[in-house]
């Protein structure tokens, strides 16, 4: 049963103080970013709370809300804006928040964190409305707060929010765990589509006018082929963030920006900027989905559905190449071959069903893939019949092994659906090459070790017997 954490009396405390600090926080950053008498340049709170209470829904409690509310008031009102403005702007950037985030909340985890391609689309779509109504509820009040028609403080607000929420976003959302931190991540080890990015913004200042906002599409689309979403999120912050500053400042030779076709250069820009980023958020999106399939079908195609073990034929490939690497290898390492049959099985079918034997099948090749090390091998050939891959290891340690594995085999007790348990034991045959020693082919390895189990069988069963020394 899913298990919810209960908020403890000090926490429930605390984190509406935290929310209130960081929107007290992030409305005075936006206000740092706000040139004189005109809209901010970034208004980063309301994206980034909306990107948090999407992450960590409990946040949103009536007291977060408040607190949030409450910190976008005080922050306001330390930059010396008025009562009435403050209140009424806060509850316009309060409706973003709300409203995108009630489109956005219906999604699952996966689509929230972006793993969908679709999410993206719901992700803009969901950033508009939310811009809307926030720039809606502005301009009802725009000849009061802004000196401006009605038109142009919707489309400034609209403008302003739909580009910060498009461009925060997707890095809030795409951020991985913090456990996933440490990771080496490919950005290093491809750094060309980087470069061409670097490139393409430089290019952008240098020859300017409104085509100049186009030029990093390319190698921001060659970056989504090449790096995972949050990358790509994050450039695209980047990337939009640079654009807005150029065209605000004037810097790409936009046009003058305190005219009102100034003011409408940078609405279109934000616009246009915008709509860039979403081509390579989707393309980052789609290949990452593509890899994941990919990698789901590999697993399919090379694993054993039951057990989980390696098919035979991914386990055939896998040890040719080991035996391969080894035969390359001037010394020679030692690799010992395990062939491994459950003794009596068809009794436990016979006796119990198919569904059981199924599940002791199951429950014996989750056992034996716990006792081994990284790089060993782990296949079913087929039936009951399974192979262990051991590179580096000597016969007698192979014996050791096969031992441990058979004991522990021996001393589990499987569960039965209608109560109670069996037993069962394994006979294994081991195939060893030492050190140097020769290098047959698989098939003959594979015979050897089939030789041996056959001998363990006639032998009694439950038992380990070695190829060479044909040892018991
Ligand atoms: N439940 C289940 N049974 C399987 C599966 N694959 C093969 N079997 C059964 O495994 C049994 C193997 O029987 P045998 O080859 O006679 O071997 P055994 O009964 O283990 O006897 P020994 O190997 O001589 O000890 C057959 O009854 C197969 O039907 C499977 O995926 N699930």
């Amino acid at each position: 049963m899913a298990t919810r954490t209960i908020p403890s009396r000090s926490q429930r405390l605390l984190l509406p103080l935290g929310l209130l600090a960081l929107s007290l926080a992030l409305t005075l950053l936006g206000i740092l970013a706000r040139p004189i008498e005109s809209l901010s340049l970034f208004w980063p709170v309301n994206a980034i709370l909306l990107g948090l209470l999407l992450r960590q829904p409990r946040l949103a409690s009536p007291a977060g809300w408040l607190a949030i509310y409450a910190g976008m008031v005080g922050g306001d009102l330390l930059s010396a804006s008025d009562w009435a403005s403050a209140l009424w702007l806060n509850a316009c950037n309060l409706g973003l928040i709300v409203v995108a985030r009630q489109l956005l909340l219906p999604l699952s985890r996966a689509q929230l964190r972006l793993r969908q391609p679709g999410a993206i689309l719901l992700l803009f779509l969901a950033c508009a409305a939310g811009a809307a109504v926030a720039a809606s509820m502005a301009s009802v009040m725009s000849v009061q707060f802004f000196d401006n028609t009605t038109l142009t403080t919707w489309l400034a607000w609209f403008s302003e929010q739909f580009s910060t929420c498009v461009l925060l976003l997707p890095v809030l959302l795409s951020v991985p765990p913090p456990r996933h931190w440490h990771r080496p991540r490919q950005l290093p080890r491809r750094p060309m589509p980087l470069v061409a990015l670097g490139l393409a913004l430089s290019a952008a200042l240098l020859i300017g006018g409104p085509g100049a906002l186009a030029l990093p599409l390319p190698a921001l689309l060659w970056c989504a082929l090449r790096y995972r979403l949050f990358v790509i999120a994050l450039l695209s912050l980047l990337t939009g963030g640079a654009a807005i500053v150029m065209v605000a400042a004037n810097l790409a030779h936009f046009g003058p920006l305190q005219s009102g076709a100034g003011v409408d250069a940078l609405m279109s820009a934000r616009l246009g900027i915008a709509m860039l980023v979403l081509g390579p958020l989707l393309m980052a999106c789609v290949t990452a989905a593509n890899q994941r399939l990919l990698k789901r079908l590999e697993h399919r195609a090379n694993h054993d559905y039951l057990t989980g073990a390696l098919a035979r034929s991914a386990l055939t490939q896998q040890t040719s190449d080991l035996l391969e690497r080894r035969r390359q290898h001037p010394e020679g390492t030692p690799l010992a071959l395990l062939m491994i049959d459950i003794d009596h099985f068809k009794a436990i079918n016979d006796q119990h069903g198919h569904h059981t034997g199924d599940r002791v099948l199951r429950r014996f090749a989750q056992q034996l893939q716990q006792q081994l090390r990284h790089g060993e091998l782990f296949g079913r050939l087929g039936g009951e019949e399974f192979v262990v891959v051991l590179p580096g290891v000597s016969a007698a340690e192979a014996l050791h092994v096969a031992e441990r594995l058979r004991l522990l085999i021996e001393r589990l007790e499987f569960p039965l659906s209608l109560g109670g348990s069996l037993r069962i034991t394994i006979s294994i045959g081991i195939a060893c090459l030492d050190a140097g020693s020769e290098h047959p082919p698989l098939e003959q390895v594979l015979s050897r070790a089939d030789g041996a189990l056959y001998r363990a069988k006639a032998q009694g069963r439950n038992r380990v017997m070695a190829a060479d020394t044909e040892r018991a």
